[in-house]
């Protein structure tokens, strides 16, 4: 799975709530207070949870939850932000918490909310979690992810975003065609579903990517996890 499906750019850590951030990025939520004295050596790292399972869970948001999020996104007038460079990978694909309608909004705080508690559940993990993302993403024909990590590169050294700990990613349609998420090391590429959930730590054990869309627009609503109440994105989880 490597080579010329794959944009070396396109790796590149989707952009999220970072302090300053407000003032320049419209839609962005305003960066929350500092409520953690801890340093970052002592926050518990992703590594934690290496060992833990890749979910996958079909229907785990109803067909109305996805039905709404889908026509939000797919609608001519979607928020879509224009905030980022053109030339970034993510320009024109993210939607974020302060440019959802509020209806949305809560729908969304809502589905992550039981996203984080499946988890939870799952991974025994009894520390706070916080949420350093809540954006809907659409992937237009050519859009792709080489594997990547979403806390470390691949020598093991700190990436643009090494508090994250997790992620979640929710399907939001079919009517594409490329676009499948994979594990390369594992030889995993899991048939995903319109309602199914995707979770896996932000370890290189758990290096994923995005095959090039090919046809259509795939859109997902995609979360990233942190045990660093710094990175908190001011939204409930
Ligand atoms: O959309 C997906 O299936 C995965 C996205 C991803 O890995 C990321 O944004 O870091
Ligand atoms: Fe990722």
């Amino acid at each position: 799975m490597t080579g010329r499906n794959f944009d070396p750019d396109a790796v590149r850590a989707r952009p999220t709530v970072l302090p300053g951030m407000a003032s320049t990025f419209a839609g962005q939520v305003a960066s929350p207070p500092v409520i953690s004295s801890k340093s970052a050596t002592e926050v518990r790292h992703a590594r934690s949870l290496n060992g833990k399972p890749i979910g996958l869970i079909p229907d785990f948001i109803t067909e109305q939850e996805r039905a709404a999020l889908y026509k939000y996104a797919s609608a001519d007038d979607a928020p879509w932000e224009t905030c980022l460079p053109k030339g970034d990978v993510w320009h024109g694909r993210l939607i974020n918490p302060g440019s959802v309608s509020p209806k949305i909004l809560k729908m969304m705080e809502n589905i992550r909310k039981r996203t984080v508690a499946h988890i939870k559940a799952e991974y025994e993990i009894t520390d706070p979690v916080y949420a350093d993302t809540l954006q809907l993403v659409r992937w237009r024909p050519g859009d792709n992810q080489a594997p990547h990590a979403d806390c470390e590169e691949p020598d093991g050294q700190p990436n643009a975003t090494p508090w994250r700990a997790f992620a979640s990613i929710i399907y939001l349609n079919d009517g594409y065609e490329g676009g499948g998420i994979h594990f390369p090391d594992r030889k995993l590429k899991p048939e995903i579903k319109p309602r199914t959930l995707a979770y896996f730590p932000s370890t290189n054990k758990y290096r994923h990517g995005v095959e090039a869309i090919t046809s259509g627009l795939r859109y997902t609503m995609s979360c990233f996890y942190t045990f660093d109440a710094r990175r908190h994105d001011g939204h409930l989880v």
